[in-house]
C-alpha cells in the first residue's frame, strides 16, 4: 500500500486550512509541510506557527520537510507545533546521528533526506536508526519542477539498503511525481510519495490523488 502526501507549497497559502481539509477528505495519507530558509535552499516558505495552524484543521500525520541550515535549532519548535514525521537534510547537518536522537527525544518520527546529487551511501550508517528516508527527485527549494530520472536507480539502492536492515522504514520521494511516473518511481521501491503541483494544481484533488493511485501496480 502507497502513500500520498501532498505538498502545501502548491496550495493556496491564503486559504490553506480550507485546503488542507479539502485535500483530506480527497483521500490524502500524510500532509507534506515545506520548510525553506533561503540559505540551505535558494527559498524561503513557513516556520513552526504554521504547523501549529495545521494542526488545529487535520488528524493526519504532517510531514515536515525541513530544508534548512541548523535544523536542531528549530527541531524543538517544529515539535511541539504538532509535526509527527520530522525530515532533515543530510547536507545541511554536521552531526546526523545527534540530530535524529534530537527528533527521537521528542517522540517524533525522524526522517533523513539526500539532494539528487547525494549518493544512497551517504545513509548506509544511519539507516538502523531512522525512520523515513526521503529522496529528492528534484533539486530542493521549488514546486511544479521536472522528476531527475538519474535519481531512480538510487531509489532502487535505497531500497535494497532499507531491506537489508529488516526494519519498517518509510520511502518517500519528493519532486515531479505526476500519474505518468509514479508507476515506475513504485517499480524502483518508494512507498510515500510527495505530490505538490499534481494535486494542488489538478481542478480536482480527489481524482488527482486517485489517478496517482491508479498508477502503481
Ligand atoms: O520539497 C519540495 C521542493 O523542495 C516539494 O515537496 C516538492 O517540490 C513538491 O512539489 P512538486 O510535486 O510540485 O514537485
Ligand atoms: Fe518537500
Amino acid at each position: 500500500m502507497i502513500k500520498i502526501s501532498p505538498s502545501i507549497l502548491s496550495a493556496d497559502f491564503a486559504r490553506l486550512g480550507a485546503e488542507i481539509r479539502t485535500v483530506e477528505q480527497a483521500g490524502a495519507d500524510y500532509i507534506h509541510v515545506d520548510v525553506m530558509d533561503g540559505h540551505f535552499v535558494p527559498n524561503i516558505t513557513i516556520g513552526a506557527p504554521v504547523v501549529g495552524a495545521l494542526r488545529q484543521v487535520t488528524e493526519l500525520p504532517l510531514d515536515v520537510h525541513l530544508m534548512i541550515e541548523n535544523p536542531d535549532l528549530y527541531i524543538p519548535d517544529f515539535a511541539k507545533a504538532g509535526s509527527d514525521i520530522i525530515t532533515v537534510h543530510q547536507e545541511a547537518v554536521p552531526h546526523l546521528h545527534r540530530t535524529v536522537q534530537l527528533i527521537h527525544s521528542l517522540g517524533k518520527k525522524a526522517g533523513v533526506s539526500i539532494n539528487p546529487a547525494t549518493p544512497a551511501g551517504a545513509l548506509e550508517v544511519i539507516m538502523a536508526e531512522v525512520d523515513l528516508v526521503l529522496v529528492m527527485t528534484v533539486n530542493p527549494g521549488f514546486g511544479g519542477q521536472s522528476f531527475i530520472p538519474a535519481t531512480l536507480n538510487k531509489i532502487t539502492q535505497l531500497r535494497e539498503m532499507i531491506d537489508r536492515t529488516g526494519r519498517d522504514i518509510e520511502l518517500e520521494v519528493d519532486g515531479g511525481v505526476k500519474a505518468d511516473n509514479i508507476g515506475e518511481i513504485a517499480a524502483a521501491g518508494a512507498d510515500v510519495f510527495v505530490a505538490g503541483s499534481a494535486v494542488f494544481n489538478a481542478p480536482d484533488y480527489t481524482q488527482a490523488i486517485q489517478a496517482l493511485r491508479d498508477n502503481v501496480k
